[in-house]
């Protein structure tokens, strides 16, 4: 199926007072699955209406393929938006839900009725091309079995299965789905994120997919772009942005489930002192300026006491999360870090242990209080 690639071009939105979207420019190509990331109330649904055509932006344009989708009903656009609800028709089997798109489209309402439609010319023809195409498409999402029931005797994601059906059936030319996986429980988030990523491979439709989970965007997507405040941050592949996230906002927001965080002063001497120990990191060499020093629990390492240029910490709290766990430690000056260990490890340490944190410097980040990072080669040791 041939993809389109879609084109925002400096979008900007405001309900009354409120700019909810400002000068946002976001290129995707042809076939691309790219992800709105940001917490809630940031505008990634606005946006994902504005694609749609179901709002009106206040500046700014969409293109898709190169045409103008501006003045384009939502109708006319060629692509199909998956909601959070399902929104399917209650009183319709799943059969009938997934075909109402094409009778809507294809047949005529004397063609719809049951027994005279099947008596006018031509609606046989496209009543068969319509079941092949629901059949296909049922095939494709593992809904045969199911194809004689309500919605009220599915599951959530089995609903959920038969609206990604009913969008999918058209061969929209672009998906836009608005947390499809909202509704469902962890477990079911999980596999039908997966039908969601085999569905994106085999049809290579381009996808703009929102949500405001991390693991979502980041298992699903070519590239994320994230949005804090109606304003566009960071637009990049899940990798990138977990190793090089452009300011603090994104660095937290990104950060699963815990980053630390320590406000230091200006860095004296290509160095950020830190209780006693200097920290040599690359990003913070000649900015000058005071800002937060953030690394992931991940890029700690916990190190006997009397570690050399380690921070002394003592032990407060340890949580198991399966492989890993998570130590929680308090540091001089009132300063707590988290250090993401092996669950192997932790068993051997004990609320109160005194012990030394090291951090990876190449790994951790140094965010100036007046704005983004400044890249640079990151080097240096505790
Ligand atoms: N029709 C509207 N009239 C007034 N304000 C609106 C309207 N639609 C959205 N907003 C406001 O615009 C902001 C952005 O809303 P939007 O739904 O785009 O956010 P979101 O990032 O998708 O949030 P969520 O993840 O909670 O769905 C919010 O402050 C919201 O209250």
């Amino acid at each position: 199926m041939a993809a389109l690639d879609l084109h925002i071009d400096d979008i900007g939105k405001r309900f009354g007072a409120i700019d909810v979207l400002r000068g946002i420019c976001l290129r995707v190509a042809a076939g691309e699955f790219v992800t709105l990331l940001g917490p809630s109330g940031c505008g990634k649904s606005t946006l994902l209406r504005i694609i749609a055509g179901l709002e009106r932006a206040d500046q700014g344009h969409v293109r898709a393929g190169g045409r103008g989708l501006d003045a384009v009903a939502p109708k006319d656009r060629d692509l199909a938006f998956v909601f959070q609800s399902y929104a399917l028709y209650p009183h319709l089997s799943v059969h009938d839900n997934i075909a109402a798109p094409l009778v809507m489209r294809e047949l005529s309402s004397l063609e719809r009725l049951p027994v005279i439609g099947a008596l006018l010319p031509g609606a046989i023809q496209r009543k068969r091309s319509i079941q092949e195409r629901v059949r296909q498409t049922s095939g494709l999402l593992k809904l045969d079995a199911l194809l004689e029931r309500r919605p009220s005797a599915l599951s959530g994601g089995q609903r959920q299965r038969v609206a990604l059906g009913r969008a999918m059936v058209r061969k929209p030319k672009i998906f836009l789905m608005d947390e499809p996986l909202a509704n469902l429980d962890a477990a079911l988030r999980i596999h039908t994120r997966g039908e969601i990523a085999r569905l994106h491979k085999e049809m290579e439709t381009t996808t703009i997919f929102v949500t405001h989970d991390q693991a979502e965007a980041a298992a699903l997507s070519d590239r994320v772009a994230v949005i804090f405040g109606g304003e566009l941050r960071q637009v990049a592949a899940p990798a990138d942005l977990y190793r090089e996230p452009v300011d603090l906002d994104v660095a937290r927001f990104l950060a699963q489930p815990f980053l630390n965080e320590l406000a230091v002063a200006a860095p004296i001497g290509g160095g950020l002192m830190i209780g006693g120990s200097r920290i040599i990191i690359r990003d913070a060499l000649g900015s000058g300026l005071a800002g937060t020093l953030a690394f992931r629990p991940e890029h700690a390492t916990l190190a006997e006491k009397d570690h050399p240029g380690a921070l002394p910490v003592r032990v407060t709290r340890i949580e198991h999360a399966g492989i890993d766990a998570h130590v929680f430690v308090d540091a001089e000056a009132g300063a707590q870090f988290v250090a993401r260990i092996s669950a192997e490890r932790a068993r051997s340490l004990r609320d109160g242990d005194n012990l030394g944190l090291t951090i990876d410097a190449e790994r951790a980040w140094f965010f100036p209080s007046n704005g983004s990072r400044q890249r640079g080669d990151h080097s240096g040791t505790v």
